[in-house]
């Protein structure tokens, strides 16, 4: 805006103070408007403008309110020891009988916070943005000679009775506003000596709250995020397509994503499809073998599984890994783990160690298959939506019947055991919070393994497509290990499984596709990893306006 509106609003900045003393005279209508504008331009939560200004003139009304403040004073210093008290009834506190116009800012909090953009998660958010508005006519009156004193010294229930404010309708206080009748060199309170401004070095904290040595350590994030030049460059190219903006909704997101994480130039891609075998069939929480396992797992490398042929028809490459299937698979790529294996409800699903090979068996495979484009994760293991309702329980805090879902088919009785074997196994790990401890009390080896393909994907740069609960998991294991991993994450699908829309929420991350596919094996990750490359194309060929 220039120099000369950087220096003005600095003066303005620098210049304005609670003012308490007023000469009478009238402020004139223009100059009140002028004031009230600035305040509604203030930024408000989701532009819900909670703010109502009631503009007071009448010196009976004023003189109302003074008396309120005399006593809010008189009472607040009964609390004070009696040097501090004494002191504090000698500042001259307000300025509501004197100033000719009072502002009382009201916050107008009828509307739920969940109706309003940005306060579901931040209720007070409301309140926030009528202070925002106070700063604004603060400002403005400053900058006309004018002064404003922001009182709050009253019993906030005594004041809105005062104003007949209705239920729901708060106020934050009352400003008084009129011609200062004082030049002061620096705030009254600070030159009384009641208190001093606090330095600037004092108050900036740089990145983080300073250590305590008490405090939980945040994980160490040994992966970047993308480079925000690349990330505002995805958005920008987006932008210049000759077609309205984001016109390709749920999928321009995703492709901005792949975008900011560098694969601009991704053509292909490869699905890593893991499987392992699960202790906790034997409590009859699947109606099918437990031999689907390596028959699935053998089809994928023959490319006729499900999974395997979703695959070949969007141009991927497939990567069948044997996680721990008892029968060996061949041709499939091996990483089985070495210790016993659990049924959760009882033992460990697997030891520590062989939690944490996995995610480095699956680290390099993750890295190898980058270099192909978009690196999707599938799996296949009769019993694991047991195993995934259990570990998406334990690292989202979720109850049994919140997780537990239909799997491959179960009925009315074996959903019902699976919650129990559920409940039992979170049982297990309560007050654990490490990832792979989680993962090796109530997980499963595919899934471990998938953590560590996300990890080493997004590692080498490249996007990793999540696929149902159990394929998605490995996204929230790799982000609470590398927090950046999230960035690389996209959703494939949200599919039948109870937990898992809990899971994709809980990643922040959209699905791509709502299908309710029950299929495992990656299809999801591949069908919508077809439809991100045809989108990637889209926005190669598609004309641009610059
Ligand atoms: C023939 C068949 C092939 C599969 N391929 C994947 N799944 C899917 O279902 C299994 C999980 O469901 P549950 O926990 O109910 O056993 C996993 O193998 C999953 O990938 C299959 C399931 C079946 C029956
Ligand atoms: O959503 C899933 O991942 C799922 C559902 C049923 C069976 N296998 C996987």
């Amino acid at each position: 805006m220039g120099a000369a509106a950087t220096e003005a609003l600095a003066a303005v900045v620098a210049g304005r103070r609670d003012i308490r003393r007023y000469r009478p005279d009238a402020v004139p209508e223009d100059l009140i408007t002028a004031v009230l504008e600035a305040g509604h331009r203030a930024p408000s939560v989701g532009h819900s403008q909670p703010w109502r200004f009631i503009v007071v003139t009448d010196p009976a009304t004023r003189d109302r309110a003074a008396a309120m403040a005399d006593r809010a004073r008189v009472d607040q210093a009964a609390h004070l020891a009696s040097e501090r008290a004494a002191r504090m009834l000698d500042l001259k506190l307000e300025g509501l009988r004197e100033a000719p116009v009072g502002v009382v800012v009201a916050c107008d909090r009828r509307t739920p916070a969940t109706g309003v953009l940005g306060r579901a998660t931040f209720p007070d958010a409301d309140l926030w943005s009528c202070a925002t508005a106070i700063e604004n006519m603060w400002l403005t009156a400053r900058a006309h000679g004018l002064g404003m004193g922001w009182v709050t010294l009253f019993d906030p229930d005594e004041l809105a009775d005062l104003l007949r404010l209705p239920e729901g309708v708060i106020t934050l206080g009352w400003l008084c506003l009129g011609w200062p009748d004082e030049r002061p060199p620096s705030p009254g309170l600070e030159r009384a000596a009641w208190s001093k401004k606090t330095p600037l070095e004092q108050v900036v904290l740089r990145e983080r709250w300073p250590a305590d040595e008490g405090a939980p350590q945040q994980p160490v994030s040994h992966l970047r995020g993308p480079e925000p030049t690349r990330l505002v460059g995805a958005t920008d190219s987006a932008d210049e397509l000759l077609s309205p903006p984001e016109s390709l909704g749920v999928l321009d997101r995703a492709l901005n994503r792949v975008l900011a994480v560098g694969a601009q130039d991704v053509t292909g891609g490869t699905l890593v499809l893991a499987g392992a075998d699960h202790p906790v069939t034997g409590l009859g929480v699947s109606a099918f073998p437990a031999a689907t396992t390596h028959d699935v797992l053998a089809a994928t490398v023959a490319g006729t599984s499900l999974g395997a042929a979703t695959a070949k028809g969007a141009g991927l490459a497939v990567v069948g890994v044997d996680a721990g299937v008892s029968q060996a698979v061949p041709g499939a790529h091996g990483a089985r783990p070495a210790g016993e294996r659990g049924d959760l409800a009882s033992t460990e699903a697997m030891t520590l160690a062989d939690a944490a090979a996995l995610v480095a068996a699956g680290r390099e495979i993750g890295t190898e298959a980058a270099a192909s484009g978009l690196v999707c994760l599938g799996e296949v293991g009769v019993g694991n939506t047991t195993v995934a309702a259990a570990l998406a329980c334990a690292l989202l805090d979720l109850e049994p019947q919140d997780a537990v879902g239909l799997g491959s088919g179960s009925d009315a009785d074996m959903v019902a055991r699976k919650r129990e074997v559920v409940a039992a196994a979170v049982a297990r790990t309560q007050g654990e919070r490490d990832p792979l401890r989680l993962l090796a009390m109530v997980g499963g080896p595919e899934i471990a393994l998938l953590t560590g393909v996300a990890l080493g994907a997004a590692a080498a740069g490249a996007p990793v497509v999540l696929d149902g609960l159990a394929a998605s998991l490995p996204g929230v294991i790799a982000a609470r290990l590398e927090p950046a991993a999230q960035a690389y994450l996209l959703a494939g699908q949200v599919s039948r499984e109870r937990a898992h829309a809990l899971v994709l929420r809980e990643l922040g991350l959209e699905p791509l596709l709502d299908l309710r596919l029950r299929s495992g094996e990656g299809v999801g990750a591949c069908l919508a990893a077809s439809m991100v490359l045809q989108g990637l194309a889209v926005r190669r060929i598609a004309a641009r306006t610059r």
